[in-house]
């Protein structure tokens, strides 16, 4: 539901960080390395925007930080090659996302 008690995103944010597929996610990508990514990715996302969203209260329910969590995968699918490093961390992490979400929530 959408009650504010954002508590599983803070727990989950601590295990996201730590993941060690996390690596590409970390921060965001660097248009000056990847000078296509800005005109292909209308929405880019990664771990420390959101995080930085969640100490400033942005997110209003725990279904808005999720869908964050999604746009960070989609936008990698969308970029990167599934069987590349970045495509299939990104595959990983989803995975992992959701059913440890269904456990948090
Ligand atoms: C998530 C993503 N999508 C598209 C391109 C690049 C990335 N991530 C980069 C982040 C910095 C390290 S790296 O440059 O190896 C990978």
């Amino acid at each position: 539901g959408n009650s504010a008690d954002l508590a599983p995103c803070v727990c989950m944010m601590d295990e996201l960080e730590k993941h060690q597929e996390a690596w590409p996610f970390l921060f965001p990508v660097d248009c000056r390395r990847f000078p296509t990514y800005k005109k292909i990715i209308k929405k880019p996302m990664d771990f420390q925007t959101m995080r930085h969203k969640l100490r400033d209260n942005k997110y209003q329910s725990r279904e808005e930080f999720a869908n964050d969590l999604r746009l960070v995968c989609n936008n990698c699918e969308t970029f990167n090659e599934d069987e590349s490093a970045v495509g299939h961390a990104g595959h990983t992490i989803r995975e992992f996302f959701e059913k440890r979400w269904r456990e948090l929530c």
